[in-house]
């Protein structure tokens, strides 16, 4: 996927790859992915969600749809404009199937499991029309503030037990005909919806600070109608499996 926003140079750093990524589960049907950027470590998956999943996920989501809106604020706002609905794991089977293959994929724990201890949130549906769009904002809940933030009595910190949001999976459930890219301004990097595929990035850096470059935004959609699902994995239950670096920046 040819990117605007990189050098040819940098380009060229990046590969694709055909792996079972350590996973028994992927051995017969290895991910098929492309590596976009190292900072933040992010990838595009593709064909990990098939046709008649997407239909059976739009199908349960259609009569939840309501007006999206922000972890800050009740109610509808302007810079977010589409319409969400949640899907817990149990509504259908097809949602515990999707789980275990992120899961398989990433290498990272993304069950619901029990409220204070979860690892993955439950999937986000999104449906934009024409002019629907998000901008740029952080994924993470409270770690983008300053770390003497997190811990207030009060805080976001106590009411979020099982971390905040580690990494970002995004399922692209539509094409769209124009715009309605994925665009990491600070990273230089957008990602164009494709059918079937996933895009996924770390927002929580290796030493345990959010990471200013997963900054990112749904661009507008000009023509067609984009859908999306997103599972957000939490930090707690994955300390080991994203353990800290030898660089303290990282
Ligand atoms: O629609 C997109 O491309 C991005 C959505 C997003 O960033 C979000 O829902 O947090
Ligand atoms: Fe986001």
């Amino acid at each position: 996927m040819r990117n605007p926003f990189q050098e040819d140079e940098e380009i060229a750093k990046y590969k694709c790859h055909v792996s079972a990524r350590g996973s028994p589960y992927l051995m017969i049907r290895p991910a098929k992915y492309e590596h976009i950027q190292d900072d933040p470590e992010m990838y595009l998956f593709h064909d990990v969600i098939s046709p008649e999943e997407i239909k059976i996920i739009q199908d349960i989501s259609k009569h939840k749809l309501y007006r999206s809106q922000v972890v800050s604020n009740k109610g509808p706002v302007e810079y977010r404009v589409s319409q969400t609905a949640w899907l817990q794991n149990q509504t259908h089977t097809v949602l515990l199937k999707i789980a275990k293959r992120i899961s398989a994929i990433t290498g990272l724990h993304v069950y619901e499991g029990i409220p204070h201890n979860m690892a993955g949130e439950h999937i986000q549906v999104l449906s934009y029309g024409i002019g629907g769009h998000y901008d740029y904002h952080f994924d993470p809940l409270f770690k983008m503030e300053p770390e003497e933030k997190w811990n207030e009595t009060g805080s976001k910190f106590e009411h979020y037990p099982s971390g905040d949001r580690l990494a970002t999976w995004m399922f692209y459930l539509t094409e769209v005909e124009a715009g309605g890219r994925t665009a990491f301004p600070q990273a230089g990097v957008s990602v164009s919806p494709v059918k079937g595929a996933a895009v996924f990035w770390y927002s929580i850096k290796k030493n345990g600070y959010g990471n200013q470059r997963s900054q990112h935004g749904g661009c507008p959609v000009l023509l067609g109608h984009k859908w999306v699902a997103n599972k957000w994995i939490r930090e707690n239950v994955n300390f080991l499996k994203y353990p800290c670096s030898l660089d303290p920046q990282e």
